[in-house]
């Protein structure tokens, strides 16, 4: 059975970068690994939904309840893949996993039903859809700022052709969900947590020295 290490963040931190050299650097060791990111856009019911949402194109107001679900489907559906990922590699990266859910969803809420309902999909994901809990969780730390101005750096996205989706061009709630990762990786809902600095003094740090820290907290 492998390991499975989450990384987690904010939009734009460069989890989807990390995420591919942590699987390259594993390779590199020796070691099999496999990277699979959630949202699956395009690839089931609930990502194709999810795409719409974020594009701003569904004709009805998405509920947090309803996103809290379709998230949760989007890995139910993708379940047998993950699993049998683990079941043939030494690790399995994701781009992130339940707590973006947590994260996300509990900032579209009152702060003081935000705990009430991460801890609901918490049991939600790992208990009725028997979600494989991660052995590691990794938090990408970046301010918003330096996070914004990599958002316009990225390729085109299979779901929009907007510079910042729905969740992006909220400023106020994405530091809502820094807030909530920070919360969650205090209390280890959901596992062991590190907390990784991917940016210095304003910039981001070279992917090697990001990927070297969380390859340390695999290792411990
Ligand atoms: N360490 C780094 N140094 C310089 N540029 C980086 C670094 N990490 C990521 N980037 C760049 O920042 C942009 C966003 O990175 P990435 O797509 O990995 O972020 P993300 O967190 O997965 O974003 P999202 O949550 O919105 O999907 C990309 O253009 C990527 O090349
Ligand atoms: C998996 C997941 C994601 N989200 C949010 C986080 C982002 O704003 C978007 C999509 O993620 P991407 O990395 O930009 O492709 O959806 C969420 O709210 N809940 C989740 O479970």
């Amino acid at each position: 059975m492998g390991l499975l290490v989450a990384i987690e963040g904010a939009d734009g931190v460069g989890k989807n970068t990390t995420a591919n050299a942590l699987r390259e650097a594993l390779i590199a060791q020796g070691r099999s690994a496999e990277l699979i990111s959630f949202p699956r856009y395009g690839e089931t019911v609930a990502g194709v939904t999810i795409g719409r949402f974020l594009a701003d194109e569904l004709d009805v107001p998405m509920s947090v309840n309803a996103a809290a679900v379709l998230y949760a489907l989007d890995r139910l559906e993708w379940r047998d893949r993950l699993t049998a990922a683990l079941d043939t590699n030494d690790v399995v990266v994701l781009d992130r996993y339940v707590a973006s859910n947590m994260a996300y969803q509990g900032a579209k809420v009152p702060p003081e039903e935000a705990r009430a309902l991460m801890a609901w999909i918490l049991e939600l994901e790992t208990g009725q859809f028997a979600l494989p809990a991660p052995a590691l969780n990794v938090y990408l730390d970046t301010p918003w700022d330096l996070a914004r101005e990599l958002i316009l750096k990225k390729a085109q996205r299979s779901y929009t052709d907007r510079s910042y989706d729905v969740h992006e061009e909220d400023v106020a709630l994405q530091q809502r969900v820094r807030a909530n990762y920070e919360a969650i990786a205090r209390d280890g809902l959901l596992g062991r947590w590190s907390v990784v600095q991917a940016s210095q003094d304003g910039a981001m740090r070279p992917t090697a020295r990001i990927v070297a820290d969380i390859l340390t907290a695999i290792e411990s």
